[in-house]
This record gives structure tokens, C-alpha cells and sequence, in this order.
């Protein structure tokens, strides 16, 4: 059976949440579940909150997809606020139910939900109509349409021919509202991110020819403006004055500005962020296939708020020339987009308006209204990308990724906190340009678009998931921002404009230039007029002071609350303390008693061991025992028999016992006097045993003395000996030696014989004069006075034949 959960409980989603950590929620919060219109659930004196409104389309199914049966009943519209997704066969949700992790269905609520048959006026009715009303009140607005592929994002921001999204839709509510009090003319264009830049006659030429080069494109030339229509009431304007600093009248489109008269001026752009670069839409695309389009930076003005630098802003006359911007924006964004072998759109595009409001001469008020059509959330190993289109997967996820932490950081911030979640809005270039939507700058909304495949089911509920946290930011809006003072009015160079067309050196002096300011990415600012500076420092000083003041009560409130926390901590440490002393006294006391027990137990083994082991010692055989009883038998009866045979005389002694007594006594001294004399002579046996075992004691002690000293000298001798073996060995071995020596020298003589011999024989050949070491040897053996190499010779040769003489 599948299990139910309900989206709607916060807890839930956040336990469902994958790709976001999100913390417990503060009870502040308010309910989740049923919010289908503004709840704005606290208002202040200075702050209105507002949950985020999060908005649902499901789109009807294709034709191919009902025949390749995507249609598999996935998503139940319970109604207009409710949807539960059932888990299909085959999709990881239902595997991972089927392993008891996750549900098979999931129930999301939202602010709204438009079914399959909802058409684009009911959508548009539903969801963004309130923002459009409050963007031409002044207010900034922000739509994103959120889903994977082909849930119907692009549709739902600009729809078809016949059925025009949210975004035509919003053109023609603003064109409507302003009709007949457009500003026609183009020399007041936004600036930096709150400004307006009042343009002169070169740049106005510049800004009408780029806008006509940009209608050619189309091949079309713009038509008439509805607001020309209207002309003769806006030449009746008279001179242009601003809320604390005035331009030069000269201008002629400001002649004639009625007083009190508002007047609008609509100017849109329209931009992409693709691989985390922004490209302009509106900038015709390369022609040449190597080079690239440039990228614009994101940069910051003075107020901390992001622009695009060098973003083209056009101005548009009316709904038409608005939605043809829109296509031309569109047909750089395909041209890109085939140039890169794009099938769907991989990258973030934005269609941003800006509704410049003056009244009375002066320009009161900007506001914008930006509609953002998010790149698809699919997963890259989905979808089989690779290459560059994997890179592109992995920023668009990692931008939908950090959107994402913000949201859920952001969530995570409202209400009560210890510590406050860092918010990633810089870490992409989609959230670093929204970050003032999220921070008080105007509203946010959400349309998430799915469709009911389920072939993308898992992908869709992500999508759900990720909404579901996204409906849980309130959005804090300041009932008077920043935004609210009236726009400054910059000259040509981006320096305020003061009265009578007169800069204020000093004023701009004590600031950089903007070039200066303009210098790195970070550093971009602009210049404000000194009165309105020292009018925001005070009251920036008092919101400070008041700040300093509310965190000054928040903080002793959590001192407080972090005293009685710790306070109460310490206590219950303390009972846990005394209750684990408690426990371990009883477990030693516990373990004492065993242990007790143990070592009787023990003793009693040992007892038991003890008594089995003597009676093991003790134990004799009953064949032995009863032996033994034999024995002790027949001696008792021999003792009995010995008793017998000694009785005749005691029983003659009795019976004789009155006349025969002095015999009696008689015979008893004799066997006393012969028992003395055995014994003395036992005595004098034993003296004399003992004796003898003296002298043999001593005896032996000399025998053993003897044996000792002869053991000693029997050692002496055999060292002796062992020391003459030594030397007969060394003696043994230096007879060897000279035996060798001899028969060495015997060889010698034996030679030298051979060579006197020769010599012999050779004298008596022709006499030749005798020489050499032959000669002398038989000389000096000749003549023994000579040389002692004779005598030497004679010796050993009498040495040898004396040893062998001798015997060995
Ligand atoms: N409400 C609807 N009614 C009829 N057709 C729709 C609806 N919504 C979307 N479609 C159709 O569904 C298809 C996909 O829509 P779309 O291109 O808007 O999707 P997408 O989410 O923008 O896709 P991608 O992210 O790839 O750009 C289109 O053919 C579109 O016409």
C-alpha cells in the first residue's frame, strides 16, 4: 500500500529535502498548508512580511507523449491548492520506496495551482496581475519560472501566437495603464541600477538609431505609437523638475510638461545568463563564426544593489514594440543557440522592464518588473550530456543549486536565531542580480511548471521538493525602502544634475569619479547630491540607532534566555551527576556482592577439592582391607593361642598361689637379673655399635678427604698430561716442518751434486775461464774457509743424515 506525505507539513519537506539542509523551523512561521492569497501575516510600522508566492502549472500532455504512454496517472490535482505525486513503476522514487526509503506519494501545496486546462489569462489573472498592479504603483517585481525541460517555462512566460504568456500579458496591462500619459520621448533612460540619465540631443540620435537598427532586424519598421496619440497631452508638459535636483529646461522634450501631470516611460532589456556569463539579447550577435559574443559584468552601485554594466535599454513606445524586442531577443537568443548546437534553451533568459514615472515635472519614481525564465533542472546523467553540454548542465544546476541554499538559508533566517545562515547570493550571477528582490527591494514570485510524464517523475518531484522550501520564504518589504525616495537624475557623465543645470563641484568633488568608482567589479558607484546624502546618513544614523538599540534588547533577552538555559543545563548535569553516583555506588556494591559470592563459592571448591584429594591419599582397595582384616584375625587368634599356652602356669601360679610363693619369687629375680644382664649387654652392643659408627663416620670422612686430595691431583696430572700432549702435538708438528726442510734440501744437494757433476765434465772440455755462481759454490765446497753458503750446506746435509739416523 502506498504511504502519504504531506508536503504541506514543514518538518516533512524539510526531511525531504535533498540537495538543501534546512534547520527546524521557528514557530513563528506561519502555517504552511491552504495559503492561497496574500498572507501578510505581521505588519509593522516599517516592515510588512509575505510569504513567497509559489505557484504551480502543469502542463497538458503532448500527443506523442499520451501514445508513448507517459500518461501513467503521476500527478493528482486534489484542488486548487493541493497536488500528490504518485511514484511510477520503474522511477528511482518508487525503488527507493520499494527499499523503505522515501514515500510513493507525495502531497505539495501551493499558493495556487492551474491545471492542464487552464489558459494563459487565467494564469496570468492568478499569479503575476497583483505584481504587474504594484510594479505601475512603483514597486519592483520578480517572476521566475522554475521546472526541467519542457514542463512549460518558456510557454508560461511568453506562451504562443494565439495564447500569449504572462509577460505579453503584463506589456499590455502596463500600456494600458499608461496610455495616454506616455512620456514619448527617449531622453530619460534608466541608469546604473536606480537611476535615470538624462540623455542629450548626440546621445538621443544614438539611442533612436540603435533602437531602428534593432527593429530591422525584424525587417519591420516600428509603428505608429499608441502614445503619439497622445502627444499633443505630453507636449503640453512644461518644465521637467526633480524631487531634490532639477535639469537644465533646455531639453525640448521636457517644454511644455503639464504641473502635476505623470507621465511614464517604459524601457525594457533583455539579457541571458549562459555558462555563468551574461550576454545581452539585444546586442546583434556576432557574425562571424569565431568570434564570440562579449559578456557583461555584474556590477554594484553606490546603494549595494547590481546592475548589468553596459546593458542595452530600450525604450518602447507601446505593447507591440515590446514584444517585438521580445523577438528579436529571442532570435539572437536561437541564433546563439544554434551557433552552439542548442536544442533547448540551456541558459537563464530575462525580460526586464522599467517604468520610469514623472510627476509634475519631476521624476518621481522607478520601478521594475523582471520576468526570468530559469534553464531547465533536469540532471545531467539523465539526460546523457557531455562535453559542452555538461558544463552547461553543471552551471545551470549550480546556479539552480545556489538559488536554492539562498532560498533555503533565507528561510532559515527568519525568525529567532542564534546565528544567522550565510546567504550564497553571490555565488552566481542569477541570485547576485536578485539578491535585492530577496532583501527587501520588492517581491518575488515563483511559477513552478512541470509536466505529468513519468518518464520525468523523479526529476518533477526534485522541482516539487525544491518549491516546497521556496514557499516557505517570507519576503520582508519595508513599507518605505530606499527604493521608495525618488530615483536621482544623472548627466551625460553620471554626475547628478543640480538646479539650473549647475553640477555641484564641491559635492561631486568629495566623491570619486565614476570611473574611479568603476574601477574592479566590485567598486561601482555613483555620486548622490550632498542634501539628499546628509538626509539618508540621519536617517540611516536613527534606523541605526534604533537597530543598535532592538539587537542591544535582543541581546540581554538572549543572555538572559542563554543564563537560564545554562542555569537549567547545570542543574540537570548536577541530578544527572548525583543519579549516575548513585547508580555506580549500587553497581559496585552490586559487583562487592558477587564477588563475595565468587570467592565462597571459591573456597568451597577448594574445601571440596581438598577433602577429594586426602581421600584419594587415604584410599585403599577393599581386597587389600579385607586382607588385611585376615591378617589381623589370624594374628589375634595366634595372640589367642600364645595366651592359651601361657595360661597352664599363671592358672598353676593361681591355683598354687597360697604355698609356693618364695619359688615364685625367685624365679622372677633370675629373669630379672638375666633381663638386666641382656639388657646391659644390649647397652654395651649399642655403645659399642655406636662406636664402631664413629669410626666409620670418621672413617669415611677420611676416605672422603683422600678422595678428594687424589681427585685434586688426579686434575693436576691430567692438566699435566694435557699440557705434555700439547707440547708432543707442537713438537710432532716442528718434525714435520724440518722433515719437509730436509727433503728440500736434499733436493737441493741433489741438484747441485748434478751441477758439480756437469761442471766436472765440462773442466775437462777446452779450458775456459771458470766464473759465475756455480763456480763459486764448488770452489767454496772445495775450500771450506770459503763462504758460509758451504757451511751452511755441510750443515744441513750433516743435520739430515743425523736425524735420519736417529729413529722418529
Ligand atoms: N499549457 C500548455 N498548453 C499547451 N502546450 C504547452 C503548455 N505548456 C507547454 N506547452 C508546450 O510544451 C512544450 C514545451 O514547453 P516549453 O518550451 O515552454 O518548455 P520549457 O520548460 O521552457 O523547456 P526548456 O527548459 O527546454 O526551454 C512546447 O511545445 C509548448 O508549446
Amino acid at each position: 500500500m502506498a504511504t502519504v506525505i504531506d508536503m504541506t507539513n514543514e518538518d516533512t519537506v524539510l526531511v525531504a529535502m535533498e540537495s538543501t539542509a534546512c534547520e527546524p523551523h521557528h514557530a513563528a512561521l506561519p502555517e504552511l498548508s491552504g495559503v492561497s492569497s496574500i498572507t501578510s501575516q505581521s505588519e509593522t510600522n516599517e516592515v510588512s512580511e509575505q510569504q513567497l508566492r509559489v505557484y504551480l502549472k502543469v502542463r497538458p500532455f503532448s500527443e506523442e507523449e499520451l501514445k508513448s504512454n507517459e500518461d501513467q496517472g503521476c500527478v493528482v490535482l486534489e484542488n486548487s491548492e493541493t497536488i500528490a505525486l504518485h511514484a511510477p513503476k520503474g522511477s528511482a522514487t518508487m525503488k527507493n520506496s520499494e527499499k523503505g526509503i522515501g514515500q510513493q506519494v507525495y502531497k505539495f501545496s501551493f499558493t495556487q495551482i492551474f491545471g492542464p486546462t487552464c489558459t494563459q489569462a487565467e494564469c496570468f489573472e492568478g499569479t503575476i496581475s497583483s505584481q504587474v498592479h504594484d510594479f505601475l504603483h512603483g514597486k519592483n517585481a520578480l517572476v521566475f519560472s522554475y521546472g526541467v525541460t519542457n514542463a512549460g517555462k518558456t510557454y508560461t512566460i511568453q506562451g504562443s501566437q494565439k495564447e500569449p504568456g504572462i509577460l505579453p500579458r503584463a506589456l499590455e496591462v502596463v500600456f494600458k495603464h499608461i496610455a495616454g500619459h506616455q512620456y514619448e520621448h527617449m531622453d530619460l533612460k534608466p541608469y546604473l541600477s536606480s537611476d535615470v540619465q538624462k540623455l542629450d540631443s548626440e546621445q538621443l540620435k544614438v539611442e533612436k538609431n540603435a533602437k531602428t537598427a534593432l527593429f530591422s532586424l525584424l525587417k519591420e519598421e516600428p509603428e505608429p505609437t499608441r502614445s503619439s496619440r497622445n502627444r499633443s497631452s505630453a507636449s503640453s508638459v512644461g518644465s521637467l523638475s526633480f524631487s531634490s535636483v532639477s535639469y537644465d529646461h533646455t531639453a525640448d522634450s521636457v517644454d511644455g510638461m503639464a504641473e502635476g501631470q505623470c507621465l511614464y516611460s517604459v524601457w525594457v532589456a533583455f539579457y541571458e545568463i549562459y555558462n555563468e556569463h551574461v550576454y545581452d539579447l539585444l546586442q546583434l550577435a556576432p557574425t562571424s563564426k569565431t568570434k564570440r559574443r562579449p559578456a557583461l559584468r555584474v556590477c554594484e552601485d553606490s546603494t549595494g544593489s547590481s546592475y548589468i554594466r553596459d546593458l542595452r535599454w530600450v525604450n518602447v513606445q507601446n505593447a507591440e514594440e515590446a514584444s517585438k524586442i521580445l523577438h528579436v531577443g529571442n532570435k539572437n537568443r536561437s541564433a546563439a543557440a544554434t551557433k552552439m548546437n542548442q536544442s533547448s534553451s540551456r541558459s537563464h533568459s530575462i525580460f526586464t522592464i522599467k517604468l520610469i514615472r514623472m510627476e509634475g515635472g519631476d521624476v518621481q519614481g522607478l520601478s521594475d518588473l523582471s520576468l526570468c525564465d530559469l534553464a531547465g533542472s533536469e540532471r545531467c546523467n539523465k539526460t546523457k550530456t557531455f562535453g559542452e553540454r555538461l558544463k552547461e548542465a553543471g552551471n545551470i544546476n549550480n546556479s539552480l543549486l545556489i538559488l536554492g541554499k539562498c532560498i533555503a538559508a533565507l528561510r532559515n533566517n527568519q525568525g529567532y536565531r542564534m546565528k544567522m545562515s550565510y546567504v550564497p547570493f553571490r555565488e552566481s550571477k542569477l541570485t547576485r542580480l536578485f539578491q535585492g528582490m530577496f532583501c527587501g527591494r520588492g517581491k518575488a514570485s515563483m511559477i513552478v511548471n512541470i509536466n505529468q510524464c513519468a518518464s520525468t517523475y523523479d526529476e518533477t518531484l526534485h522541482v516539487m521538493k525544491f518549491s516546497a522550501v521556496a514557499k516557505q520564504v517570507l519576503q520582508v518589504i519595508p513599507q518605505r525602502s530606499l527604493e521608495s525616495l525618488a530615483p536621482r537624475l544623472v548627466g551625460l557623465d553620471g554626475k547628478p544634475l543640480l538646479k539650473n543645470g549647475v553640477i555641484d563641484d564641491q559635492a561631486v568633488d568629495d566623491y570619486l569619479s565614476e570611473e574611479e568608482l568603476l574601477e574592479g567589479d566590485e567598486a561601482d558607484m555613483s555620486i548622490l547630491p550632498q542634501e539628499e546624502l546628509v538626509n539618508l546618513v540621519e536617517s540611516l544614523r536613527v534606523k541605526l540607532l534604533a537597530e543598535r538599540r532592538k539587537n542591544l534588547l535582543q541581546e540581554i533577552q538572549i543572555r538572559k534566555e542563554m543564563g537560564d538555559a545554562m542555569l537549567q543545563q547545570i542543574m540537570e548535569a548536577e541530578e544527572l551527576h548525583s543519579r549516575q553516583m548513585v547508580d555506580l555506588k549500587e553497581s559496585y556494591e552490586e559487583k562487592m556482592d558477587s564477588t563475595f559470592e565468587m570467592y565462597k563459592e571459591a573456597l568451597k571448591d577448594h574445601a571440596y577439592q581438598c577433602a577429594m584429594e586426602r581421600l584419594e591419599e587415604d584410599y585403599i582397595p577393599i581386597e587389600e582391607y579385607n586382607e588385611e582384616q585376615e591378617r589381623v584375625k589370624e594374628l589375634e587368634k595366634l595372640v589367642r593361642e600364645l595366651e592359651k599356652k601361657c595360661r597352664p602356669p599363671l592358672m598353676q601360679d593361681n591355683s598354687m598361689q597360697t604355698s609356693p610363693v618364695p619359688a615364685t619369687k625367685e624365679s622372677d629375680a633370675e629373669r630379672f637379673k638375666m633381663l638386666y644382664k641382656e639388657k646391659c649387654a644390649v647397652e654395651k652392643l649399642c655403645v659399642d655399635k655406636q662406636e664402631l659408627i664413629v669410626s666409620l663416620e670418621q672413617r669415611i670422612s677420611e676416605l672422603n678427604e683422600t678422595l678428594q686430595e687424589a681427585g685434586e691431583s688426579y686434575m693436576e696430572k691430567l692438566a699435566e698430561v694435557q699440557n705434555l700432549q700439547n707440547r708432543l702435538s707442537n713438537q710432532e708438528q716442528k718434525i714435520e716442518s724440518l722433515q719437509s726442510d730436509v727433503v728440500a734440501k736434499e733436493k737441493e744437494i741433489n741438484s747441485l751434486r748434478q751441477e758439480t757433476a756437469k761442471l766436472a765434465n765440462d773442466s775437462l772440455g777446452p779450458s775456459r775461464p771458470r766464473c759465475g755462481l756455480l763456480v763459486n759454490i764448488k770452489e767454496s765446497m772445495t775450500s771450506p774457509s770459503k763462504g758460509s753458503l758451504c757451511r751452511t750446506i755441510k750443515k744441513s746435509v750433516r743435520a739430515t743424515t743425523s736425524l735420519r739416523k736417529k729413529p722418529c
